[in-house]
């Protein structure tokens, strides 16, 4: 795993590095594989990259968009992590809709609508039983409880080994997630952390030790890039070297 952290001065400056990292990584995937797959972050942090991404001139029908967790809740619904990116950015430009692949949430059942989204990328990715595909991109945020994607302290979640999607848990409201074992997959993983309500569980996630049961993120360890944009709000204590 190839490691790097960078502390940017504000969230505007922190933006502007996701953005152009982001726009690298599409384009490099496209040169090399012909297409990009990526994967989105929720929440409010990355709201201002999307915005950002419509302003772009990228070959939309190259790029393949996925989620990397969900709340549950229909997309039109203003939590909806779905809802929050056609907003900002794939409603705003041409994109195929065949390339957007959100996470269903139309199912009573939780379970029922991650096994439906594990099979749609078991056939998009063309995969044999057990494997796991290699998003070229993930985005993440943590939350201040230290959670990533939908992956939440003491919870069930935390163990799936054998799985790419499974639901997650925020205090008894379900949630559908990628997997530790799907992100760390990853050809790169981006988390963007921006706030100094972050800096209490950043400083967990870093530490030399820890538990991962209560701060998830420290599980995410891809075999590929692993990329943390900070704003110095959020990191100014942190020792990165
Ligand atoms: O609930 C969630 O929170 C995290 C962090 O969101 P942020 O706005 O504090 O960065 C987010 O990454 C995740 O997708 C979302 O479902």
């Amino acid at each position: 795993m190839n490691k790097i952290v960078e502390v940017l001065p504000d969230k505007d400056a922190l933006i502007q590095r996701s953005l152009a990292i982001v726009v690298d990584k599409i384009q490099a995937a496209i040169a090399a594989r012909g297409r990009c797959t990526i994967a989105l972050a929720g929440g409010s942090t990355p709201k201002p990259l999307y915005e950002q991404l419509a302003t772009q001139n990228l070959a939309w029908e190259k790029l393949h968009i996925f989620w990397g967790d969900e709340r549950y809740v229909p997309s039109d619904h203003p939590d909806s992590n779905e809802g929050m990116a056609r907003h900002a950015w794939l409603d705003q430009v041409a994109f195929p809709l065949t390339n957007v692949h959100p996470m269903t949430t139309a199912n009573a059942e939780p379970a029922v609508s991650a096994s439906q989204h594990e099979m749609e990328l078991q056939q998009f990715f063309q995969l044999q039983p057990g494997a796991y595909p290699r998003f070229d991109l993930i985005l993440l945020g943590i939350g201040d409880d230290g959670h990533t994607a939908s992956l939440f302290p003491h919870t069930d979640a935390l163990q799936v080994r054998d799985r790419l999607i499974t639901v997650g848990n925020k205090d008894g409201q379900p949630r559908i997630t990628f997997t530790v074992p799907l992100i760390n997959h990853a050809r790169t993983v981006l988390f963007m952390v921006a706030g100094a309500s972050k800096r209490p569980a950043l400083a967990q996630i870093f530490a030399p030790v820890a538990d991962a049961a209560i701060y998830p993120a420290r599980l995410i360890q891809p075999e590929g890039e692993l990329v943390w944009l900070l704003d110095q709000p959020a990191g100014q204590e942190l020792n990165v070297n």
